[in-house]
């Protein structure tokens, strides 16, 4: 039996961090949302013990540092399942650029095992599963639009966007999220985004006070360390998207555009700048 899973790509609209918390971990309010980029995990048993991770992608980890290796290491674990599996990972998401492609990878992985071994784990089983492989898996595991509190783990869905462009652009850098949020300053940041005026343009389905609100404290580190960022920025909003934002820790830099005569001048404007450019659809 093969079991077929999307893992889409999110982008954060907002994300605000409150403190740093005696665990290591950030207290972040973040407003996430999915489009229409994705992964696509083919899932077949193995009679055999085993987990094997493939990828047409040569640059991800195959082993146990995969995000999807954990889901399905963590599932075979808890529910105790001696049958093995093989994860074949079609990688489209750019990695480590701030688009949580590993964590929907792991995601798409809980969902689509729970279906293969007709486990019926209960929502907060998942939740609890994926949480313990990365903040941005929860998330991930529900999808649409969701404000994220805790260290983003806690979830509580909004209204999706009004149907619009996205113009995702990564510069060819990588950044890690763990090193970003170590620099992190609280005090450095002039102005937070508002996770409660970003929640009532979604309710309003006002796609210019969704760009109006946007906003990212993690920019102050990405931007500082890597200029290149900044002009991408400059460039998006220069070439004409409506709203423009890093998300999460970086590099990617996506553009909000509500006309598609737009985009095709985004998308090429941006071509000189970056290789890796992609023009898709928020899904609502
Ligand atoms: C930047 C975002 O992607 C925005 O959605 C997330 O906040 C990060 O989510 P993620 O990549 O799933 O993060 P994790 O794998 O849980 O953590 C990676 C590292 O980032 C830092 N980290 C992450 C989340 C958080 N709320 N506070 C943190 O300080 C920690 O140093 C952690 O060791
Ligand atoms: N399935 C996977 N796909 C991509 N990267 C993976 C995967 N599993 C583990 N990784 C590792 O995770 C690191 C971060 O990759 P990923 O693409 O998830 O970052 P990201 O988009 O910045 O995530 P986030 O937005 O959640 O911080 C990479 O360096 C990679 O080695």
């Amino acid at each position: 039996m093969k079991i077929y899973e999307k893992a889409p790509a999110k982008i954060n609209l907002m994300l605000d961090v409150l403190h740093k918390r005696p665990d290591g971990y950030h207290e972040v309010e973040m407003i996430m949302t999915m489009v229409d980029l994705a992964d696509r995990l083919t899932i077949t048993e193995l009679s055999r013990d085993t987990i094997q991770i493939s990828s047409q992608a040569g640059y991800i980890p195959l082993d146990e540092k995969n995000l999807a290796f954990q889901a399905a290491q963590k599932i075979k674990a808890k529910y105790n399942i001696k049958h093995g599996v093989h994860i074949h990972i079609d990688k489209q998401i750019p990695v480590a650029a701030g688009l949580a492609g590993g964590s929907s990878d792991a995601a798409a992985a809980l969902r689509g095992l729970n279906r293969l071994w007709n486990l019926q784990i209960p929502h907060n089983d998942m939740m609890e599963l994926g949480a313990s492989i990365g903040s941005d898996v929860p998330f991930c595991i529900t999808g649409g639009t969701a404000l994220a509190t805790g260290r983003g783990e806690l979830l509580t869905p909004l209204t999706s966007p009004p149907d619009c462009w996205v113009v995702l652009a990564k510069p060819p850098i990588n950044v890690s999220t763990a090193d970003v949020y170590g620099r992190f300053r609280a005090d450095k940041i002039a102005k937070h985004p508002s996770a409660i005026e970003m929640q009532k343009a979604l309710e309003h389905k006002s796609f210019d006070e969704i760009c109006h609100q946007l906003g990212n404290v993690l920019e102050d580190v990405t931007l500082t360390h890597y200029p290149q960022v900044q002009q991408l920025k400059q460039a998006m909003i220069q070439l004409g998207a409506d709203g423009v934002l890093m998300s999460g820790s970086g590099p990617t830099v996506f553009g909000l555009i509500s006309k598609e005569s737009k985009v095709a001048r985004v998308y090429n404007g941006l071509r000189g700048f970056c290789k890796e450019v992609y023009a898709v659809r928020i899904l609502t």
